[in-house]
């Protein structure tokens, strides 16, 4: 389509979102603009409140934007209508950051997966069965966890059947929402890997939302710092993480440095050491 270049998935251009408050509305987003490269990584990083979550909510159209546009593999979906919208959103998945909040604590893992495959429309139950056993495989869970319920699972256990239930609707681009935020750094590292497996695998685009600037240095290629609402700084991650040229980005690195602050900035092959177990 017009102006998506080449080889690009995601590209948000000039996107300005509100919310509406009490006597008019108030700018969390503005002009902000990126394109992600079909198959690659980009991570949104910026302290609470600067506005990733708003972004993501906006490409998954949970907002309607103030401005600017989202192209989708060449489409526009900034202001779709919900019908127009539909037959394209198997495309784009979330992976959120509560595993726990976002699975249906009633279901079994088997129907949590199989859910979207009968949205997708696949009709034949015992096929739906099959895809979701294929998938929990996928994500490196045993077939037993296929009876269980969510409460029966770990934090990364819980995270590995939210990816199996994003993959089902056999997405383009997965929007991770501080995905592994809630998990402990080694089964953090063991998630990433996963997801770096699979989009290896599936030649899936990722666009990672994190506060943490240790998962950014490990997952992404490019990057995009945010604060209150605009963008600070982008270009490729080893870069911006490397040699910041804006203070706002010294500051983060700087407090991710920091072992009082928890955030855990590591060298590459650190966290990747701590990747080399299985489902946690
Ligand atoms: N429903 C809402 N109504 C009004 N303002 C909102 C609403 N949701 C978010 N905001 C404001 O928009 C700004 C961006 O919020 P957003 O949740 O996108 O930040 P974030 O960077 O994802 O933060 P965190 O890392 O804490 O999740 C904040 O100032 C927030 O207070």
């Amino acid at each position: 389509m017009p102006d998506t270049p080449t080889g690009v998935m995601l590209s948000v251009q000039n996107l300005s979102v509100d919310y509406a408050v009490k006597g008019g509305t108030t700018r969390a987003v503005s002009d902000v603009s990126f394109d992600v490269p079909r198959g690659g990584t980009l991570a949104i990083v910026g302290e609470s409140g600067c506005g990733k979550s708003t972004i993501a909510k906006a490409i998954m159209r949970l907002l309607e934007p103030a401005e600017g546009r989202i192209l989708l593999d060449g489409t526009d979906i900034a202001h779709l209508s919900e019908r127009r919208l539909r037959p394209l959103r198997h495309s784009f998945q979330m992976v959120f950051q509560d595993p726990y909040g976002s699975l249906d604590p009633h279901l079994t893992a088997r129907d949590i997966v199989a859910e979207p495959l009968k949205k997708k429309g696949m009709r034949s139950a015992a096929e739906r069965a099959t895809e979701a056993a294929r998938l929990i495989d996928r994500v490196g869970l045993p077939s037993t966890a296929l009876e269980r319920r969510p409460n029966e699972f770990s934090g990364g256990q819980r995270q590995r059947i939210g990816i199996a239930r994003a993959l089902a609707s056999k997405p383009e681009l997965l929007i991770c929402d501080e995905a592994t935020s809630a998990l402990d750094v080694s089964v953090q590292a063991q998630v990433l890997a996963l997801l770096r497996e699979l989009q290896q695998d599936e030649g899936l685009t990722y666009l990672v939302i994190s506060h943490n600037l240790g998962v950014v240095q490990e997952i992404s290629d490019s990057v995009v710092v945010m604060r209150r609402g605009a963008v600070v700084e982008q270009g490729e991650t080893a870069d911006v993480l490397t040699a910041p040229t804006e203070d706002y980005t010294r500051r983060l690195r700087r407090a991710a440095l920091d072992p009082s602050t928890m955030s855990g900035l590591k060298p590459r092959h650190l966290v990747s050491s701590l990747a080399l177990g299985k489902a946690s």
